[in-house]
Protein backbone atom coordinates (compact mmCIF):
# COMPACT_ATOMS: atom_id res chain seq x y z
CA UNK A 1 0.00 0.00 0.00
CA UNK A 2 3.24 2.27 0.90
CA UNK A 3 4.51 1.39 -2.93
CA UNK A 4 0.85 3.15 -4.27
CA UNK A 5 1.83 6.16 -2.76
CA UNK A 6 4.01 9.31 -4.65
CA UNK A 7 7.48 9.05 -3.23
CA UNK A 8 9.03 11.91 -1.24
CA UNK A 9 10.80 12.95 -4.18
CA UNK A 10 7.77 13.44 -6.14
CA UNK A 11 6.19 15.79 -4.92
CA UNK A 12 8.32 18.81 -6.83
CA UNK A 13 7.92 22.08 -6.99
CA UNK A 14 8.18 23.42 -10.52
CA UNK A 15 7.32 22.93 -14.03
CA UNK A 16 6.94 19.41 -15.49
CA UNK A 17 8.39 18.73 -18.73
CA UNK A 18 7.26 14.74 -19.11
CA UNK A 19 4.35 13.43 -17.74
CA UNK A 20 4.07 9.78 -18.39
CA UNK A 21 0.41 8.74 -17.55
CA UNK A 22 0.09 4.56 -17.36
CA UNK A 23 1.72 4.35 -20.88
CA UNK A 24 1.71 1.24 -22.26
CA UNK A 25 4.14 0.19 -25.73
CA UNK A 26 3.47 -2.98 -27.80
CA UNK A 27 5.70 -3.97 -31.12
CA UNK A 28 3.61 -6.57 -33.25
CA UNK A 29 5.65 -7.99 -35.63
CA UNK A 30 4.22 -9.34 -38.63
CA UNK A 31 4.22 -12.88 -39.09
CA UNK A 32 5.92 -14.01 -42.88
CA UNK A 33 7.52 -17.25 -44.11
CA UNK A 34 5.53 -19.74 -41.55
CA UNK A 35 6.10 -17.48 -38.98
CA UNK A 36 2.79 -15.93 -36.91
CA UNK A 37 2.45 -12.41 -36.39
CA UNK A 38 3.46 -12.25 -32.66
CA UNK A 39 3.31 -8.67 -30.28
CA UNK A 40 6.18 -7.75 -27.83
CA UNK A 41 4.69 -5.71 -24.69
CA UNK A 42 7.70 -3.78 -24.29
CA UNK A 43 6.27 -1.29 -21.74
CA UNK A 44 3.47 -2.03 -19.25
CA UNK A 45 1.92 1.40 -17.75
CA UNK A 46 4.80 3.44 -16.95
CA UNK A 47 3.83 6.92 -15.23
CA UNK A 48 5.93 9.42 -13.78
CA UNK A 49 6.33 13.18 -13.60
CA UNK A 50 9.65 15.12 -14.43
CA UNK A 51 10.55 17.99 -13.80
CA UNK A 52 12.87 21.22 -15.16
CA UNK A 53 16.20 20.89 -13.91
CA UNK A 54 16.33 16.92 -13.35
CA UNK A 55 18.99 14.50 -14.96
CA UNK A 56 16.95 11.21 -14.83
CA UNK A 57 18.95 7.80 -15.21
CA UNK A 58 16.97 4.79 -16.53
CA UNK A 59 18.37 1.81 -15.63
CA UNK A 60 17.19 -1.99 -16.38
CA UNK A 61 18.38 -5.22 -17.43
CA UNK A 62 18.60 -5.94 -21.34
CA UNK A 63 15.42 -5.62 -23.06
CA UNK A 64 13.10 -4.21 -20.19
CA UNK A 65 11.99 -1.41 -22.23
CA UNK A 66 14.51 1.42 -21.40
CA UNK A 67 14.79 2.52 -25.39
CA UNK A 68 11.27 1.94 -25.89
CA UNK A 69 10.28 4.05 -23.37
CA UNK A 70 12.52 6.67 -24.53
CA UNK A 71 11.55 6.76 -28.31
CA UNK A 72 8.00 6.65 -26.94
CA UNK A 73 9.03 10.17 -25.10
CA UNK A 74 10.41 11.34 -28.43
CA UNK A 75 7.06 10.80 -29.88
CA UNK A 76 9.39 8.52 -32.28
CA UNK A 77 6.97 5.20 -30.90
CA UNK A 78 2.80 5.47 -30.54
CA UNK A 79 2.15 4.54 -27.10
CA UNK A 80 -0.93 1.39 -27.23
CA UNK A 81 -2.25 2.63 -23.85
CA UNK A 82 -1.87 5.81 -21.77
CA UNK A 83 -0.33 9.42 -22.89
CA UNK A 84 2.57 11.49 -22.62
CA UNK A 85 2.65 14.30 -22.43
CA UNK A 86 5.67 16.60 -22.85
CA UNK A 87 6.62 20.48 -23.12
CA UNK A 88 8.78 21.50 -26.21
CA UNK A 89 10.00 18.85 -28.58
CA UNK A 90 12.10 16.72 -27.07
CA UNK A 91 15.99 16.08 -29.03
CA UNK A 92 16.24 11.95 -28.88
CA UNK A 93 20.40 11.41 -29.00
CA UNK A 94 20.97 7.91 -29.89
CA UNK A 95 23.58 5.46 -30.63
CA UNK A 96 21.27 5.11 -33.65
CA UNK A 97 20.38 8.84 -34.23
CA UNK A 98 20.44 9.37 -38.07
CA UNK A 99 24.17 10.60 -38.94
CA UNK A 100 24.91 9.56 -42.45
CA UNK A 101 28.42 7.01 -42.64
CA UNK A 102 28.64 8.11 -45.97
CA UNK A 103 29.10 12.18 -45.29
CA UNK A 104 32.08 13.44 -43.57
CA UNK A 105 31.49 14.44 -40.06
CA UNK A 106 31.49 18.19 -41.10
CA UNK A 107 28.37 17.55 -43.34
CA UNK A 108 26.35 15.60 -40.49
CA UNK A 109 27.18 18.73 -38.14
CA UNK A 110 25.55 21.01 -40.44
CA UNK A 111 22.97 18.45 -41.06
CA UNK A 112 22.57 17.47 -37.68
CA UNK A 113 22.26 21.02 -36.66
CA UNK A 114 19.44 21.95 -39.23
CA UNK A 115 17.42 19.16 -38.36
CA UNK A 116 17.92 20.05 -34.54
CA UNK A 117 16.00 23.44 -35.64
CA UNK A 118 19.29 25.86 -35.83
CA UNK A 119 19.91 28.21 -38.51
CA UNK A 120 22.81 27.59 -41.01
CA UNK A 121 24.20 31.06 -39.04
CA UNK A 122 24.22 29.37 -35.98
CA UNK A 123 25.32 26.18 -37.30
CA UNK A 124 28.56 28.11 -38.68
CA UNK A 125 28.67 29.69 -35.19
CA UNK A 126 28.91 26.78 -33.23
CA UNK A 127 30.58 24.68 -35.65
CA UNK A 128 34.42 24.78 -34.21
CA UNK A 129 33.18 24.51 -30.84
CA UNK A 130 31.20 20.87 -31.54
CA UNK A 131 34.35 19.69 -33.77
CA UNK A 132 36.60 20.94 -30.67
CA UNK A 133 34.03 19.16 -27.91
CA UNK A 134 33.60 15.65 -29.63
CA UNK A 135 37.67 15.76 -29.92
CA UNK A 136 37.38 13.33 -33.19
CA UNK A 137 40.18 15.97 -34.47
CA UNK A 138 42.29 15.01 -32.09
CA UNK A 139 44.21 12.11 -33.69
CA UNK A 140 44.10 14.37 -37.30
CA UNK A 141 41.29 15.69 -39.36
CA UNK A 142 38.31 13.54 -38.58
CA UNK A 143 35.65 16.06 -39.64
CA UNK A 144 36.75 15.88 -43.12
CA UNK A 145 36.42 11.81 -43.40
CA UNK A 146 32.77 10.39 -44.12
CA UNK A 147 31.91 8.77 -40.48
CA UNK A 148 32.23 4.99 -42.04
CA UNK A 149 35.54 5.72 -41.38
CA UNK A 150 35.51 6.44 -37.29
CA UNK A 151 35.12 4.54 -34.47
CA UNK A 152 31.71 3.80 -32.73
CA UNK A 153 32.90 5.27 -30.15
CA UNK A 154 34.16 8.56 -32.26
CA UNK A 155 30.83 8.21 -33.88
CA UNK A 156 28.44 8.49 -30.70
CA UNK A 157 30.95 11.32 -29.36
CA UNK A 158 29.89 13.24 -32.63
CA UNK A 159 26.28 12.65 -32.18
CA UNK A 160 26.62 13.44 -28.48
CA UNK A 161 28.39 17.08 -29.48
CA UNK A 162 25.53 18.02 -32.30
CA UNK A 163 22.74 17.37 -29.79
CA UNK A 164 24.40 18.63 -26.92
CA UNK A 165 25.11 22.14 -29.07
CA UNK A 166 21.56 23.66 -28.38
CA UNK A 167 20.04 23.85 -25.05
CA UNK A 168 16.53 21.40 -25.47
CA UNK A 169 13.52 21.37 -23.49
CA UNK A 170 14.10 17.52 -22.85
CA UNK A 171 17.35 16.13 -23.91
CA UNK A 172 16.84 11.83 -24.12
CA UNK A 173 20.70 10.19 -24.35
CA UNK A 174 20.87 6.39 -25.04
CA UNK A 175 23.91 5.16 -24.03
CA UNK A 176 25.87 7.91 -25.38
CA UNK A 177 28.21 8.43 -22.63
CA UNK A 178 29.33 4.89 -22.48
CA UNK A 179 31.28 4.72 -25.10
CA UNK A 180 33.56 7.46 -24.66
CA UNK A 181 36.56 7.97 -23.16
CA UNK A 182 37.19 9.21 -19.56
CA UNK A 183 37.71 13.02 -20.28
CA UNK A 184 34.80 12.84 -23.14
CA UNK A 185 32.31 11.42 -20.12
CA UNK A 186 33.90 14.53 -18.00
CA UNK A 187 33.18 17.19 -20.93
CA UNK A 188 29.75 15.45 -21.33
CA UNK A 189 28.95 15.68 -17.60
CA UNK A 190 30.00 19.37 -17.53
CA UNK A 191 27.70 20.25 -20.40
CA UNK A 192 24.79 18.19 -19.26
CA UNK A 193 24.98 19.94 -16.15
CA UNK A 194 25.18 23.39 -18.19
CA UNK A 195 21.88 21.83 -20.18
CA UNK A 196 20.38 21.62 -16.68
CA UNK A 197 20.99 24.76 -15.31
CA UNK A 198 19.23 26.23 -18.39
CA UNK A 199 16.38 24.79 -16.97
CA UNK A 200 16.04 21.71 -19.06
CA UNK A 201 15.20 17.90 -18.19
CA UNK A 202 18.11 15.39 -19.16
CA UNK A 203 16.93 11.28 -19.70
CA UNK A 204 19.65 9.18 -19.73
CA UNK A 205 19.72 5.12 -20.44
CA UNK A 206 22.89 3.70 -19.14
CA UNK A 207 24.54 0.30 -18.43
CA UNK A 208 26.85 2.05 -16.58
CA UNK A 209 25.68 2.53 -12.83
CA UNK A 210 28.65 4.92 -11.92
CA UNK A 211 27.53 7.01 -15.20
CA UNK A 212 24.19 7.16 -13.76
CA UNK A 213 24.94 8.35 -10.34
CA UNK A 214 27.46 10.72 -11.58
CA UNK A 215 25.20 12.29 -14.18
CA UNK A 216 21.55 11.99 -12.60
CA UNK A 217 20.42 12.82 -9.49
CA UNK A 218 16.87 10.81 -10.23
CA UNK A 219 17.01 7.08 -11.63
CA UNK A 220 13.98 4.85 -12.98
CA UNK A 221 14.40 1.68 -12.66
CA UNK A 222 12.34 -0.90 -15.35
CA UNK A 223 12.20 -4.34 -15.45
CA UNK A 224 10.64 -6.47 -17.96
CA UNK A 225 8.61 -3.42 -19.33
CA UNK A 226 7.00 -2.11 -15.98
CA UNK A 227 8.56 0.70 -13.68
CA UNK A 228 9.99 -1.09 -10.44
CA UNK A 229 11.80 1.78 -8.55
CA UNK A 230 11.69 5.92 -8.93
CA UNK A 231 13.98 7.80 -6.74
CA UNK A 232 17.38 9.00 -5.48
CA UNK A 233 19.90 7.47 -8.13
CA UNK A 234 22.11 6.14 -5.68
CA UNK A 235 19.09 4.52 -3.62
CA UNK A 236 17.95 3.06 -6.92
CA UNK A 237 21.23 2.02 -8.45
CA UNK A 238 22.19 0.20 -5.23
CA UNK A 239 18.88 -1.55 -5.34
CA UNK A 240 19.13 -2.72 -9.13
CA UNK A 241 22.81 -3.77 -7.90
CA UNK A 242 21.27 -5.98 -5.22
CA UNK A 243 19.48 -7.45 -8.15
CA UNK A 244 21.56 -7.74 -10.68
CA UNK A 245 23.88 -9.34 -8.26
CA UNK A 246 21.66 -11.85 -7.12
CA UNK A 247 20.19 -12.38 -10.79
CA UNK A 248 24.01 -13.12 -12.36
CA UNK A 249 25.73 -15.23 -9.68
CA UNK A 250 21.88 -17.81 -9.58
CA UNK A 251 22.41 -19.21 -12.86
CA UNK A 252 26.17 -19.09 -13.48
CA UNK A 253 26.66 -21.03 -10.17
CA UNK A 254 23.83 -23.73 -11.59
CA UNK A 255 25.73 -23.56 -14.22
CA UNK A 256 29.34 -24.44 -12.97
CA UNK A 257 27.15 -26.81 -10.43
CA UNK A 258 26.22 -28.78 -14.05
CA UNK A 259 29.14 -28.96 -15.61
CA UNK A 260 32.10 -29.87 -13.11
CA UNK A 261 35.67 -29.70 -13.78
N1 LIG B 1 11.58 -2.83 -33.26
C1 LIG B 1 11.20 -3.80 -32.42
N2 LIG B 1 10.33 -4.76 -32.81
C2 LIG B 1 9.92 -5.73 -31.98
N3 LIG B 1 10.33 -5.83 -30.70
C3 LIG B 1 11.20 -4.91 -30.25
C4 LIG B 1 11.68 -3.84 -31.08
N4 LIG B 1 12.52 -3.09 -30.35
C5 LIG B 1 12.57 -3.64 -29.13
N5 LIG B 1 11.78 -4.72 -29.05
C6 LIG B 1 11.53 -5.57 -27.86
O1 LIG B 1 10.99 -4.75 -26.85
C7 LIG B 1 11.55 -5.08 -25.59
C8 LIG B 1 12.23 -3.86 -24.98
O2 LIG B 1 13.34 -3.50 -25.76
P1 LIG B 1 14.21 -2.18 -25.47
O3 LIG B 1 15.20 -2.04 -26.56
O4 LIG B 1 13.30 -1.04 -25.20
O5 LIG B 1 14.93 -2.59 -24.11
P2 LIG B 1 16.18 -1.92 -23.40
O6 LIG B 1 15.87 -1.92 -21.96
O7 LIG B 1 16.52 -0.62 -24.02
O8 LIG B 1 17.29 -3.01 -23.72
P3 LIG B 1 18.91 -2.95 -23.76
O9 LIG B 1 19.37 -2.65 -22.38
O10 LIG B 1 19.27 -4.31 -24.19
O11 LIG B 1 19.29 -1.90 -24.76
C9 LIG B 1 12.48 -6.25 -25.83
O12 LIG B 1 11.78 -7.43 -25.58
C10 LIG B 1 12.82 -6.15 -27.32
O13 LIG B 1 13.07 -7.42 -27.85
Amino acid sequence: MAAAEPSQHLRHEGEPTVIADGVHVTYTERGGAGRKPHTVHAVKGVSFAAYRGEAIGLIGSNGSGKSTLLKAVAGLLPTSAGRIYTRGHPALLGVNAALMADLTGERNVILGGLAMGMSRKEIGERYADIVEFSGIDDKGDFASLPMRTYSSGMGARLRFSIAAARSHDVLLIDEALATGDAPFRRRSQRRIDELRAEAGTVFLVSHSNSTITETCDRALWLEAGSLRMDGPADEVVAAYDDFTAFTSTGPKTRKNEDKPG
